[in-house]
């Protein structure tokens, strides 16, 4: 559909206009990519293709790799002891080698999961496009970007060609208003919205986080929320750049600098929908009353208030989703009807790009200061990269982890996808910072409960579910 000169657009017309090259009769668009990211699990098949089409690489400072899915979480001054992972992280180094694109490698400090990387180094910026072949890769939206996710064979398409043929999205925004109360972070208004829409309700769209509650958000939390955007099914997430992300961003490594900078913060106040503009649908969520929101099943969307109770499949009046709530029950090894508060936990998780930033480690550390990890429960940090992991010593978090007997591991996906050796034993439960809780994810038989990294923290040393709220101080 071609908009009227002059009218009011969105932030995603302004994003995705400004990266056409060309519009086909199908409905699809070749879209520029600005900006690429790269794992090693999901591109040793793009370089194959590379290869076989003896394709050469459009433009390799555009592309920037970090090892960071199947890397183990310690005892990296060993070999990778995990074949397939040892094949997969050499195969990064030697297909980025080959074709000269820089890789942070595993024993660079600047290693860690590639949607806290490439923010860290400035690499994601406001009004680019970036592609990564990554579900999450909707994170690097809480910048302004327009970032999606992609297959492995679009991935070798992006590096010969720097383009890819997408379909333009429906336009969604959900505001976010009110006052939320303490220990309500990003995570919390995440799966309440996810909840609330269900994990396929934006599906086909791109959403934008606006309202008083997302301004007043720091860079972090803009991350989280953008995150799980894919977990309510949105092609992409993003929110408009303003104050907060230019600080963010100044003075990092791959971000402009001198009059470059004051060029793109320029442009890059132009990026936010204008007034008056249209979307194809807008939802609101006050988030005054909200409580700390838990996963108590097996999809992000069967998320309730901690206060509540699991389902009971007899009260439910559509059988379809009664059936899905007992199966759900059922891996998750709770009855109907069960309290979320008190339910024992055997593992305890932080990390994951969804929670893994700094200001994660912050708050699960204020809960933690001066508690103990109760006796049955075995709990991990997994800091989200190298420069996270040094910040976090250098603020005595570290410390504080590991005297409360939580194990201090170096960065990567590590338990949130269970492609390493950091997993959850059959039928062990689990308090996850991470995003996705689907059967399996954590480990085959495993049962995660997804959670912000205070309710985490809270829940290790508590040893079963709790509301951060009621702690007390230690
Ligand atoms: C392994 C990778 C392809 C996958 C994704 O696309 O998201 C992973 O990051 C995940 O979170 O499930
Ligand atoms: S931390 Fe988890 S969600 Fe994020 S990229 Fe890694 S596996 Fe995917």
């Amino acid at each position: 559909m071609t908009k009227n000169i002059g009218a009011p657009r969105t932030l995603y017309d302004k994003l995705w206009s400004s990266h056409v090259v060309r519009d086909y009769d199908d409905g699809t668009s070749l879209i520029y990519v600005d900006r690429h990211l790269l794992h090693e699990v999901t591109t040793p098949q793009s370089f194959v293709a590379l290869d076989q089409g003896k394709r050469t690489i459009h433009r390799p400072a555009s592309n920037l790799a970090v090892p960071d899915h199947a890397v183990p979480t310690e005892h990296r001054d060993q070999p990778i002891a995990d074949p397939l992972a040892r094949a997969q992280t050499e195969r990064l180094t030697s297909n980025t080698s080959r074709y000269g694109l820089e890789l942070i490698d595993l024993h660079d400090p600047r290693q860690g999961i590639v949607h806290i990387v490439g923010p860290e180094q400035g690499f994601t910026l406001p009004g680019i496009f970036l592609a990564c072949g990554d579900s999450h890769t909707a994170t690097h939206g809480a910048f302004g970007t327009l970032a999606v996710g992609i297959g492995a064979s679009e991935c070798a398409i992006v590096m010969a060609t720097q383009c890819i043929r997408q379909v333009r999205s429906k336009t969604m925004r959900i505001d976010i208003t009110g006052t939320p109360s303490e220990f309500i972070c990003a995570k919390d208004i995440a799966l309440a919205i996810i909840a609330r829409i269900g994990a396929n309700g934006a599906s086909g769209h791109a959403v934008e986080y606006a309202g008083p509650v997302v301004e007043a958000m720091d860079m972090a939390a803009r991350m989280t929320l953008c995150n799980m955007s894919i977990e309510c099914g949105a092609r992409a997430g993003f929110i408009a750049p303003d104050e907060t992300t230019f600080a963010y961003l100044e003075g990092r490594p791959m971000a402009p600098k001198g009059e470059n900078w004051k060029a793109a913060v320029a442009y890059w106040r132009t990026l936010a929908s204008d007034p008056g503009a249209v979307y194809d649908r807008v939802e609101t969520i006050d988030v005054s009353d909200l409580a700390p929101t838990i996963t108590w099943g097996t999809s992000p969307e069967e998320a309730l208030p901690v206060t509540a109770r699991a389902p009971d499949p007899a009260l439910e009046h559509n059988p379809a989703r009664g059936a899905r709530q007992q199966r759900a029950l059922n891996y998750m090894g709770l009855t109907p009807d069960t309290a979320l508060i008190g339910i024992r936990i055997d593992r305890a998780f932080i990390g994951s790009c969804t929670n893994g930033r700094i200001e994660d480690l912050r708050a699960a550390a204020a809960i933690a200061r001066g508690r103990t990890v109760a006796a049955h429960v075995r709990a991990m940090v997994v800091p989200g990269s190298g420069l996270v992991k040094r910040q976090a010593e250098a603020e005595g978090l570290a410390d504080i982890f590991r005297s409360a007997g939580f194990e201090w591991r170096d960065a990567g996906c590590s338990m949130c996808v269970a492609m390493n050796s950091d997993r959850l034993a059959p039928g062990e439960r689990c308090a996850s910072t991470s995003n996705r809780n689907f059967e399996g994810r954590q480990g085959p038989g495993g049962r995660t409960h997804l959670m912000s990294p205070a309710m985490v923290a809270a829940a290790a040393v508590s040893g079963c579910i709790v509301d951060v709220r009621t702690m007390g101080s230690a």
